[in-house]
């Protein structure tokens, strides 16, 4: 959907505090997952966002039925799959879509899954998922973009991821949890997102262990009963909160957060000489009163620092006296910020995945989102300017943001949106 932009008074002084919606990186591969089972599920904490619009708009066609009970708890249910097909009108849109791939395979025997789309700043490959699935009996042909996979019986074996993907884990594990089967993944994502999924399957039965270490075991069952969970916080929002805090040199009480989910984001911002302090699930920071440092960042897979804070924490380096380096080898061509902040007077140079940044003071500037994260790179670097930044391309930040414009004004931001509507149901 097409949303008018957002406008950006900043320069004010921000305070209060600001509570974190829960993650949506972890939210849509637990609403996926309830595809294994032909109970009712009631999960909690689910944002609502477009992309939670999105995935529940592919599981309807797949034979799920869902009602929000509330603001954000979600009851689905789906007693049959009515189609194995996840079609490219809707798989288009949102890379995570592709893990339903693994759930209409346990639950169907048969899928045919389009390739996957999402944030477009460059190749995005699934080589690691369709290799699992074939060292784990699955038979998988390509063809016009689709993907064809079909198992004649349970998944077994030993795969060795060939670098740690959080996708990939997802779809290997959702596969594997119906039927008779061992199945070990090696070089296993030890995401946030990969361990909340799987303490929710095995809320409802499944048999896996190892989460959150690098080798998962799962060991087939015969069916998922129903049940209740409520995802984790998001930690990319809450880091995006924090960053936001630094730029503009105020301090934020952040609510709602796992501390232990952000521990490479607070090492890194402390090296900053921001002040962070730890309130049990609510981080304080505070950059009052502080002259930042300019810092390098590498981005990691988790617990490593993530890709996707790079493009924040490039806005606010760029706020930095100094020279930073920012390099970002999990997605080297993330960089569709740098342009939009070279229009705000940022001064970043780029070669290969590297940015090395001079901090200067920033200037108000009519700018346009390519992407989720540059979209919020772009907020971040707007409420530090004097004067109206004018952001475009809104709706990639409703994938990833509930309400944005309400809960920065929350903590006395000036940010206006004419036009708010999401489709609600
Ligand atoms: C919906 C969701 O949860 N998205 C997140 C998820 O994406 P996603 O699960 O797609 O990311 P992956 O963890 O799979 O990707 C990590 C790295 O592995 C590479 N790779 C991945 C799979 C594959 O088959 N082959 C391959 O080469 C990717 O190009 C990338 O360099 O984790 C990323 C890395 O933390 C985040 O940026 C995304 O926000
Ligand atoms: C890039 C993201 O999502 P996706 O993988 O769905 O594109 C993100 O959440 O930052």
């Amino acid at each position: 959907m097409q949303l008018t932009p957002l406008h950006i008074k900043g320069g004010r002084a921000l305070s209060g505090e600001i509570t974190v919606q829960h993650s949506k990186n972890a939210a849509l591969p637990v609403i996926v997952a309830t595809l294994l089972s032909r109970e009712p599920v009631t999960l909690h904490g689910i944002p609502r966002l477009s992309d939670v619009y999105t995935i529940l708009d592919l599981m309807a066609h797949l034979g799920t039925q869902h009602k929000w009970v509330g603001d954000n708890s979600l009851e689905l249910y789906t007693p049959e799959i009515l189609n194995t097909d996840a079609p490219y009108a809707l798989v288009s849109k949102m890379r995570a879509s592709f893990i339903v791939m693994g759930a209409i395979l346990a639950r169907a025997g048969q899928a045919t899954v389009s390739m996957p789309g999402g944030c477009a700043w460059g190749p995005r490959p699934v080589d690691q998922h369709v290799k699992a699935f074939r060292a784990l009996g699955v038979t998988l042909t390509e063809d016009g973009g689709n993907f064809d996979a079909w198992r004649e019986g349970s998944l077994n074996g030993h795969f060795v991821f060939e670098l740690l993907t959080v996708g990939g884990t997802h779809n290997a594990i959702l596969a594997s949890v119906l039927g008779d089967g061992v199945v070990v993944l090696d070089n296993a994502s030890i995401d946030t997102d990969v361990v909340d999924m799987v303490e929710f399957l095995n809320s409802l039965g499944a048999d896996i262990t190892g989460a959150g270490t690098n080798t998962i075991t799962v060991r087939g069952v015969p069916e998922l009963r129903g049940g209740s969970y409520t995802v984790i916080p998001d930690r990319i929002e809450a880091g995006t909160f924090m960053m936001l805090a630094a730029a503009t040199r105020c301090k934020l009480k952040v609510k709602n957060v796992r501390p232990d989910h952000l521990r490479a984001v607070t090492a890194k911002l402390q090296e900053m000489g921001v002040q962070i302090t730890e309130d049990g699930t609510t981080l304080i920071v505070d950059a009052t009163g502080t002259e930042l440092k300019a810092v390098n960042v590498t981005t990691q897979s988790y617990p490593g620092f993530p890709t996707d804070l790079q493009p924040q924490m490039s806005a606010l380096l760029a706020t930095v006296p100094g020279t930073s380096v920012v390099q970002d080898p999990v997605y080297p061509d993330r960089l569709t910020h740098v342009a939009e902040l070279h229009r705000m007077g940022a001064n970043i140079t780029v070669s290969g995945y590297t940015q090395v940044i001079q901090g200067a003071k920033l200037h108000a500037a009519p700018v346009k989102a390519a992407d989720l994260r540059a979209g919020a790179a772009l907020f971040i670097a707007g409420l530090t300017t004097e004067g109206e930044t004018v952001i475009d391309g809104v709706q990639y930040l409703n994938r990833g943001y509930e309400r944005l414009a309400e809960r920065l004004r929350g903590i006395g931001a000036n940010v206006q949106q004419h036009d708010l509507a999401l489709a609600m149901d």
